[in-house]
């Protein structure tokens, strides 16, 4: 199993990583945030650009992104887009999604970011390409807010992100039942034993799902989302409480 390092951080490797995602609309509010990381156990923060107002100015976006990263020292930075049709909070055409995720990862501003594995091959494959030019690792990202498909489907999913040439798939669904929660968790076994060559992220949201958010380290997922200030999605609790949990799973292990 290939692990994925960022700056100190290896994900892939012992107790699930934490990721806490800032979801600030101006850079006042963003830096803000950023300031409070370094007193919490927070091993990578992700900057959810969809919520800043600033996001469709890429100069104001590099500018923000450029303090980000000075602001977190040596915790390094996810960049993500989530855009409103997997639930996020702004739509974006391909074209404009492409150039963003580009000119940041070539600023050197960011270590990661998440591109949505179903934004169209050509697409994908052209931002994983130019993100790994430029130093930087990509997290492939496929999001429903609304239901859990089969075991199959979401391992298929997550193979595709593979042969993309993602660094880390990622999938994030939503349980209607308690069952939901065990698919997504056999998937996630069965995705990381039988058919991943590099690490994966799989959660389970809302209460019901919080349970997979903790015991990564059991079924397979290597990086877990968990709340500073303010979730970006349903079923993060807080970082003091998830790196507990976490330690705990981990020294039983
Ligand atoms: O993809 C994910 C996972 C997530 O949706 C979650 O459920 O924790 C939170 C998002 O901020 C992140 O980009």
């Amino acid at each position: 199993m290939n692990t994925v390092k960022v700056r100190n951080i290896t994900i892939g490797e012992g107790r699930p990583k934490i990721c806490v995602p800032i979801v600030g609309k101006t850079r006042e509010e963003i830096l803000k945030e950023a300031a409070t990381f370094s007193a919490l156990p927070v091993d990578v923060a992700e900057w959810r650009v969809d919520w800043y107002d600033d996001v469709f100015n890429t100069e104001e976006v590099l500018t923000t992104a450029k303090q980000l990263n000075e602001a977190l020292g040596e915790i390094p930075v996810l960049f993500t887009f989530r855009t409103s049709k997997e639930g996020g909070e702004k739509e974006i055409s391909p074209e404009q999604y492409a150039q963003l995720n580009k000119a940041v990862a070539e600023s050197g501003y960011v270590d990661l970011v998440d591109v949505e594995a179903f934004t169209g091959d050509e697409i994908v494959t052209s931002i994983i390409s130019h993100a790994h030019a430029n130093g930087v690792k990509v997290i492939a990202s496929n999001h429903d807010f609304a239901k859990t498909p089969e075991k199959d489907e979401i391992v298929r999913r997550l193979r595709k992100m593979q042969t993309l040439g993602a660094d880390i798939p990622k999938i994030a669904l939503m349980p209607t039942c308690k069952k939901d929660v065990l698919t997504l968790l056999e998937a996630t076994l069965e995705m990381s034993e039988q058919y991943a060559d590099r690490p994966i992220i799989t959660m389970s949201m809302a209460g019901t799902g919080v349970v997979s958010r903790l015991t990564g380290e059991t079924f397979g997922s290597a990086l877990t989302f968990g709340a500073a200030s303010k979730a970006s999605a349903p079923g993060q609790i807080g970082v003091h409480e998830l790196k507990q949990v976490l330690d705990i799973i981990h020294k039983s292990l």
